[in-house]
């Protein structure tokens, strides 16, 4: 469905991204791991076409994304990215009905349906109950979720996570996990936390200085030695009695 080809990017001669091909297949549970500034954001933002990339290209349905109209894009590609933007004095359930902005014709009033769409979103995202605060004054991770309620009301077929779970509380993490691994879509998702990537992707692509590294199931992948090699730490690989996902725990030798 999306194809990363060859993909590099430099920035004040500075390469960032180096060479990287990968392909995300239909309703996946695609993770991207690796250490800080490995590259996880800079990829997706060439993905979602915030940043353009030196060499290579990005196709959707195999045609080049930059040839894709914006509205278009939007439709099938919605993000939750990194920075919360500063959205002055939006409150939060009109902020969350922005998410139906690509299917609007210009200046066309909001329907029923959009109402409905919006209520649903903020209901999945557990932020009903703010819908009337101003989006300026909530916590990082009441932000997060706001903001994770937009991008369902865009009901794009692929949802681009980058790191999701920062700034929300383990109960709020696991929430965000089991509802996008819920939805019908594909998602993409950079994951610092490699227990949930282990526990909730079906694949994952593992980044190492501006290169992909690795890529294969959280069973092939997690390793050991990949843990040493990439993220520089001792690991121990065990199950989560419970769900029966790969379990790791982590120390240091001192
Ligand atoms: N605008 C920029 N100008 C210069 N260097 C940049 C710019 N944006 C990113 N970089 C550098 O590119 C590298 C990759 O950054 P990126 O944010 O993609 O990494 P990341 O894997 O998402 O990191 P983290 O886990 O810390 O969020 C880093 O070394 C970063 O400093």
């Amino acid at each position: 469905m999306l194809q990363v080809k060859d993909i590099s990017f430099s920035i004040a001669d500075k390469q960032i991204l180096h060479n990287i091909t990968f392909s995300i297949h239909q309703g996946k549970f695609v993770g991207l791991i690796g250490p800080n500034g490995s590259g996880k954001s800079t990829m997706l933002k060439i993905i979602y076409r915030h940043l353009k990339q030196t060499s290579g290209m990005v196709t959707l349905y195999e045609d080049d994304i930059i040839h894709i109209s914006q509205k278009k894009l939007a439709q099938e590609i919605a993000v939750v990215s990194q920075e919360t933007p500063v959205l002055f004095d939006f409150t939060v359930k009109d902020l969350v009905l922005m998410g139906r902005t690509p299917y609007k014709k210009w200046l066309a009033n909001d329907n029923q349906e959009d109402f409905a769409i919006v209520e649903e979103s903020m209901h999945l995202a557990n932020v009903q109950h703010l819908e009337n605060r101003t989006f300026n004054q909530l916590s990082g991770g009441e932000k997060k979720r706001v903001m994770l309620a937009r991008a369902l009301a865009q009901q794009a077929k692929i949802l681009i996570l980058d790191e999701p779970t920062n700034h929300l509380d383990i109960e709020h993490q696991y929430q965000l996990m089991d509802l996008v691994k819920g939805l019908p879509i594909t998602i993409v998702a950079a994951l610092h936390d490699l227990n949930l990537a282990a526990g909730y992707c079906d694949e994952l692509l593992v980044m190492k200085d501006g290169a992909l590294y690795m890529e294969g199931t959280p069973e092939e992948v997690l390793t050991e030695e990949t843990l040493k090699r990439v993220f520089h730490v001792q690991a121990g690989i065990s199950k989560n009695p419970f769900t029966k996902k790969l379990h790791l725990f982590f120390y240091t030798k001192q």
